[in-house]
């Protein structure tokens, strides 16, 4: 790909919890078509550096671009609202309701309430039919056709993430954050997962904080490496791959064994 369309990007990010810097001056770029994937350690600031993008939380300096709009310090349902969409690994899923109807509520989610006006009900219908056609495009996008009527509750560990991708799609979101996507799986749902963000790539832009390397390496076009807040290594996986602190800091034996493999 020549051009590259940045949809998100973050300068000079920090986030400190007392004297801690949780994330440290940190530059993320998310182009269109392109998965951004970030790994690190327990504690590197992975997810920090997600609910900073977010707007969960606010960032202590440093600025984020989200298509053209300066939204640092906006509230993450404005930020919802200019298309950027999140999962999150603590799941958000009612589970006695149906698949349908938790993505409906998604849906939902993305309409604002409307002042009196007096041909409301016309209003109200067409936000209804938007509703269900933005709910329906995002049950089929993340696979989900034939588990519309299952109760929550009852779909597979893989599903249910499945869903959780879905709810998050119903939002009509360009920039995707995703926070381990793929935890808890066995190998055929992550390998299902895995053509599912491949699917959505095309038309977004996505950074993945994922643990497993495999994964990683099949999905990933930009690869950022975090230890103790800060940003070791940002490049092509190939690249990230070779470098030296990263694989001491912390892919060591994963990365040794890949490159063994290709030999
Ligand atoms: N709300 C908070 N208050 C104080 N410290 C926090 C808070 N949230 C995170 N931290 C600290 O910030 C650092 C980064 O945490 P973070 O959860 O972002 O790491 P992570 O890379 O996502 O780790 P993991 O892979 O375990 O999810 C850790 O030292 C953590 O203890």
């Amino acid at each position: 790909m020549s051009e590259r369309q940045t949809l998100l990007s973050a300068r000079q990010l920090t986030k400190r919890f007392g004297g801690l810097a949780a994330v440290n001056d940190v530059n993320v770029d998310l182009w269109l078509g392109h998965i951004h994937a970030v790994i690190g350690p327990n504690g590197a600031g992975k997810s920090t550096l997600t609910n900073l993008l977010s707007g969960d939380l606010p960032s202590t300096s440093g600025s984020i671009t989200l298509d053209g709009h300066d939204i640092t310090g906006w509230s993450p349902e404005k930020i919802s609202r200019h298309r950027l969409g999140r999962s999150y690994q603590k799941t958000n899923i009612f589970h006695t309701f149906s698949v349908w109807d938790n993505v409906r509520l998604a849906a939902q989610s993305r309409v604002q309430p409307s002042p009196f006006n007096p041909l409301g009900w016309l209003r109200e219908a067409s936000q209804l039919k938007a509703v269900n056609e933005r709910a329906e495009r995002a049950i089929e996008l993340a696979g989900l056709q034939g588990r519309r009527q299952t109760m929550a509750g009852a779909a597979s560990h893989g599903e249910q993430r499945q869903l959780e991708i879905a709810m998050t799609l119903a939002t009509e979101p360009v920039v995707l954050l995703l926070d381990e996507p793929l935890a808890g799986m066995g190998v055929a749902e992550a390998e299902s997962m895995v053509q599912l963000l491949l699917r959505l790539k095309k038309d977004h832009a996505m950074m993945l904080v994922e643990h497993d390397i495999d994964a990683i390496f099949t999905l990933a076009d930009h690869l950022t490496v975090m230890v103790n807040g800060q940003v070791i290594a940002s490049d092509t996986p190939a690249v990230v791959r070779a470098n030296p602190s990263v694989q001491a800091a912390y892919l060591g034996e994963e990365v040794s064994e890949e490159v063994g493999e290709g030999h």
